[in-house]
C-alpha cells in the first residue's frame, strides 16, 4: 500500500496474524494462556468495561482480572460471572477505556502510575492516555484521532496533518512506545519508527464502544504472548497491537455479514471474534 508521499506502507496480513495468535495447547492451564487485568470504565461510563471485558475473554485470555467503580463491577459480573474481581497477578494491563482524567481520583491516578512504571506491558486507551508518556513499561497506546492529537499536544507536538503515517511515527518516537492509530485505516508505529496499516473492517464500526472493545482484544493478545515469552520487544508488541486491530476488524465485516451486510454494535463485534480467531488458526488444506 502506497501511502500519499509514494512511501509503501506495509498492510497487515492474515499470515501476520497467524504468527502473532497463541493456539492453546494441551498442557496449558488458564494461567498459561495468560491474565488480563483491567482497569477501565467509570461511573459516567460503566458500559465500556463490560465490552472491553467482554473482548478480552472473546479473545481468548485465560483469566480477566478487573477492577473498578461498583456499579462497572456489578454490570461485568452480571455479564461475565468469570471475571475475578480479586487482586493477582497479571501478564498484561489495559488502562482508561470509558474513563476521564478529569474526574480520576488520585488514589487512581497512583495506582495507574505504578503499573505504567513496572515490567507488565500495558494497554493504555482513553482517559489514561495523559499519563503514558511518563510511563516506562513496555505500552501499546490506542488513541483515536482526537485522543492522538491531544497526546501529541501534551508531548509538545503540533496536530497530526494529513500524513497520519508520519505523524503517528513521530508520535512513537517521542512517546517511546508503540502507537495504534485508529481510524478506516488503523496504522500502528514502534518507536524504532516501523510503520504498518490495517485495513480490515468495515465502516460500520464507527460506533460507539467499539473501541473499548479493540483494547480489550489487544490486551488478550499481549497476555497469551507475555505468558509465553515475559519481555516483549515493541516489535514485537507492534505485531500484537495490528493483529487486535485485524481481529477485530475482521470480527465486525463477520459481524455485519451475519446481518445481511446491516449494522452492527460493539458487543456483536466482541461476540464474533472467536469465529475469526478459529478461521485464522484452522489448519490450512
Ligand atoms: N458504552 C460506553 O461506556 C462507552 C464509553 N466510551 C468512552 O467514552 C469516553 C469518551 O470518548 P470519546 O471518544 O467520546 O471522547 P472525545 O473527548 O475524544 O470525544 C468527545 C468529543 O466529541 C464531541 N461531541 C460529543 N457529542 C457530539 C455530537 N453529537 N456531535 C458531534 N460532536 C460531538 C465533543 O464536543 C468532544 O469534542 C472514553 O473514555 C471512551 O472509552 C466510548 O467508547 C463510547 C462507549
Ligand atoms: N469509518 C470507519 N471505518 C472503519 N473503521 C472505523 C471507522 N471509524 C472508526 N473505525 C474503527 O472503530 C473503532 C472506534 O474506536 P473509538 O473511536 O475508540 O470508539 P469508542 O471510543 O466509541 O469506543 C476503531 O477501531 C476504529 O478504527
Amino acid at each position: 500500500m502506497t501511502d500519499r508521499n509514494g512511501r509503501t506502507v506495509p498492510l497487515w496480513t492474515e499470515s501476520d496474524v497467524r504468527a502473532h495468535v497463541r493456539a492453546p495447547r494441551s498442557d496449558d492451564d488458564k494461567y498459561r494462556r495468560g491474565v488480563v487485568g483491567m482497569r477501565t470504565g467509570a461511573d459516567a461510563y460503566p458500559g465500556a468495561a463490560v465490552l472491553g471485558v467482554e473482548a478480552a475473554w472473546r479473545s481468548g485470555a485465560g483469566m480477566v482480572r478487573y477492577a473498578g467503580p461498583r456499579r462497572a463491577e456489578d454490570l461485568v459480573l452480571a455479564r461475565r460471572p468469570e471475571t475475578v474481581t480479586a487482586v493477582g497477578r497479571v501478564q498484561a494491563w489495559v488502562l482508561g477505556s470509558g474513563t476521564d482524567a478529569a474526574t480520576r481520583t488520585p488514589e487512581e491516578t497512583s495506582v495507574l502510575r505504578d503499573i505504567l512504571a513496572g515490567d507488565v506491558a500495558v494497554v493504555v486507551d482513553a482517559g489514561a492516555l495523559d499519563l503514558a508518556p511518563e510511563g516506562s513499561a513496555p505500552r501499546i497506546l490506542t488513541p483515536h484521532a482526537r485522543e492522538h492529537d491531544r497526546l501529541r499536544a501534551a508531548l509538545g507536538l503540533a496536530a497530526a496533518d494529513a500524513d497520519r503515517g508520519a505523524s503517528v511515527v513521530e508520535t512513537a518516537r517521542a512517546v517511546g512506545a508503540v502507537v495504534l492509530l485508529k481510524g478506516a485505516r488503523t496504522l500502528v508505529a514502534d518507536p524504532d519508527g516501523t510503520l504498518v496499516a490495517v485495513e480490515a473492517g468495515t465502516p460500520w464500526l464507527a460506533t460507539a464502544g467499539t473501541g473499548d472493545v479493540l483494547a480489550g482484544i489487544i490486551g488478550a493478545l499481549v497476555a497469551a504472548a507475555a505468558a509465553d515469552q515475559p519481555r516483549l520487544d515493541p516489535r514485537r508488541l507492534a505485531g500484537l497491537a495490528a493483529t487486535g486491530a485485524w481481529l477485530h476488524g475482521h470480527a465486525a465485516r463477520r459481524a455485519s455479514t451475519e446481518r445481511a451486510g446491516g449494522p452492527i454494535t460493539a458487543l456483536d463485534v466482541a461476540d464474533a471474534v472467536p469465529a475469526v480467531i478459529g478461521a485464522v488458526l484452522a489448519p490450512v488444506a
